[in-house]
């Protein structure tokens, strides 16, 4: 049986500082989240089942170890971080729950230990590496196609809306330390959640769920514009592709809310691109856990699309990708069930030297390929900019 402690501790001060390694997971939002390290225990599954499979081996995990909490608040006690896959296979997906915590959330700071964890060996911050990206001579035509394609099925009628995404692979020059990556992250993207977790690595700015308590929040985003893009944000192709993403998620949380607030989409701008943004906001009807929330949602029409069995025909007929953790839920989750899952977007994943950027658009009826490819590329930047390099990659 392990020991959990969280105790309340002094502010901190900046919270990837206290990060030992290259290898932390890290969950930052706003200067507030959680760094944490060494590993107690990890799961892995995959398939259809994996959020379920999950979340029982975290029940088990947590009935079975002795809990002291001083400040039973989001976050605090045992936790479990963790990055699932996009699709039923193939691929892991995981839930890590580390050694040591340390966190802050709304002035009150705390640090939970799990079992006896020796002292850490601290490294010092490595700058991030120089890039080698491939070249893909093909992309933008494959794009291109693709794109097409998914128009012409959309004015068919045979669906509404297709959520198309590419990759591009790069090789880093020497080692990948998390923390400088999500400092240059936070500081770009402070609305965002930065994140590295189990080799995930970025700022996503889309929470798919959020429990406290009670309450649930989700931000839906969906419609894009960018520096220099050809479209402004309020057109009727922005408005229908936001609707359908939003109308998603809507349907599944009314499953499990007593009551839900919609508000109006509002525009949320960040570095590279501004979105389209619906908050919505709920009171659960039970006792339903974030991760619940985060898997009975996934994948919604922002990443997906309409109706999600089609659109995911479709994309994975066209793509001829593998999108492994991208566009899938990114978070953690408490013993109580309480928790934040973000959709894994302006994401890299990171194996050894290996590097894979990701970025995908809401295809409707009103889209065009070279728009969509501009979008990506925007979409891509977030990530990509952060290692100096800022010429486009694969064109
Ligand atoms: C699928 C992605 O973005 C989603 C979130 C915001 C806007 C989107 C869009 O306008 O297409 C996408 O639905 C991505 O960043 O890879």
């Amino acid at each position: 049986m392990e020991v959990v402690r969280t105790v309340k501790i002094d502010d901190p001060g900046a919270l990837l500082e206290v990060a030992p390694h290259a290898g932390a997971t890290l969950w930052l939002r706003g200067g507030d989240g959680m760094v944490a390290w060494g590993e107690a225990a990890r799961f892995e599954t995959s398939g259809p089942d994996r959020f379920d499979l999950a979340r029982r081996w975290w029940r088990r995990w947590t009935a079975a170890s002795r809990i002291s909490d001083e400040i039973e608040g989001p976050g605090t006690g045992p936790i479990a971080f963790g990055s699932f896959t996009f699709d039923d296979g193939p691929g892991t997906s995981t839930l890590i729950v580390p050694r040591v915590v340390v966190g802050r959330r709304d002035g009150i700071a705390w640090r939970t230990t799990v079992g006896e964890p020796g002292e850490e060996s601290r490294t010092a911050w490595a700058r991030l590496p120089h890039v080698d990206w491939s070249a893909e001579p093909g992309a933008r035509a494959h794009w291109h196609s693709a794109v097409a394609q998914a128009v012409r099925d959309i004015q068919l009628g045979l669906l509404e809306k297709v959520v198309l995404a590419r990759d591009v692979r790069g090789r880093l020059a020497g080692p990948f330390d998390a923390r400088s990556a999500v400092s240059r992250l936070t500081e770009r993207f402070p609305s965002c959640w930065a994140f590295a977790v189990d080799g995930l690595v970025g700022a996503s700015p889309e929470l798919l769920a959020a429990r406290v308590g009670r309450e649930v929040t989700s931000l839906v985003l969906a419609g894009t514009s960018w520096p220099g893009g050809a479209h402004a944000l309020a057109t009727p192709k922005n408005s229908a592709e936001h609707s359908l993403a939003a109308d998603s998620a809507i349907a599944v949380l009314e499953e499990y809310c007593d009551s839900l607030d919609v508000a109006t989409p509002h525009v949320l701008r960040l570095a590279n691109v501004t979105h389209l943004a619906t908050r919505i906001t709920g009171v659960l009807r039970g006792r339903t856990d974030a991760l619940a929330l985060a898997g009975r949602l996934h994948p919604t029409a922002a990443v997906c699309g309409t109706p999600t069995h089609q659109a995911l025909r479709l994309l994975r007929s066209l793509e001829g990708l593998d999108r492994d953790r991208y566009a899938a839920p990114v978070g953690w989750q408490d013993s109580r069930g309480d928790g934040e899952w973000c959709i894994a977007l302006r994401c890299a994943r990171v194996r050894g030297r290996e590097l894979r950027l990701f970025a995908g658009c809401g295809i409707v009826a009103g889209s065009g390929p070279a728009a969509e490819w501009q979008e990506t590329e925007a979409k891509l930047g977030a990530v990509r900019d952060i290692f100096g390099i800022r010429e486009a990659v694969g064109v």
